[in-house]
């Protein structure tokens, strides 16, 4: 069984995906991480030095990598952009070992977390004020929700914590 963690930029992917792992005794895989090891530089190096089209075309093909592969039990962190090229959201919808998770946020949580974080993410890096980011996010994740809503399982993670919220995926699963 394959457990695939989907959602906007700072939903939380990583850190749950990491956590959630470790309590099923599963292996963890964040899919930027395996993008960055693969290709030996950070994913704002890719974005910069190659453009965003190189990175989405190694996304779905590492993507592809993963799911075909002899490993089994992974939770795998996507990038937020993930579902949302290819035909990765058909993969991952269309094959009967994946579970799709949607880990939901809401603009203003996200606008927070990310006014924290924009240096890591290429997307966002050069958005200077909080309300030109919160103008962008809230189009952006009105576009992607789209992708995003076709997900498996819905988790509305708001007012919890990281731990609650692997608490709460780990109630859905038995
Ligand atoms: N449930 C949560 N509540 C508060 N902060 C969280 C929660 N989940 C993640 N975070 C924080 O939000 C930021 C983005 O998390 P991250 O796991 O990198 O998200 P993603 O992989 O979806 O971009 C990190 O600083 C992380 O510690
Ligand atoms: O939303 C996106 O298109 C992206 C999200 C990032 O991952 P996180 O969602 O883990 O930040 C990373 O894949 C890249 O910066 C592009
Ligand atoms: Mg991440």
């Amino acid at each position: 069984m394959i457990v695939v963690l989907i959602g906007y930029m700072a939903s939380g992917k990583s850190t749950i995906g990491r956590q959630l792992a470790s309590k099923l005794g599963f292996s963890f895989i964040d899919l930027d991480s395996y993008i960055e090891e693969q290709e030996l530089l950070s994913i704002s190096d890719i974005f910069n030095k190659k453009g965003e089209i190189y990175f989405r075309k190694k996304e779905s093909e590492y993507l592809n990598e993963i799911i075909n592969g002899e490993q089994n039990n992974i939770v795998l962190s996507l990038g937020g952009g993930t579902p949302c090229y290819a035909d990765n959201i058909a993969l991952l919808l269309n094959d009967k070992s994946i579970l799709t998770i949607y880990l939901k946020v809401g603009l203003d949580e996200i606008v927070n977390r990310l006014g924290n974080e924009k240096y890591k993410r290429p997307l966002v890096a050069h958005i200077e004020t909080r309300e030109d980011l919160k103008d962008f996010i809230r189009k952006h994740l009105f576009e992607r929700s789209l992708y995003y809503e076709q997900s498996n399982i819905k988790i509305h993670t708001d007012h919890n914590s990281a731990k609650e919220v692997v608490e709460k995926i780990i109630l859905q699963l038995y």
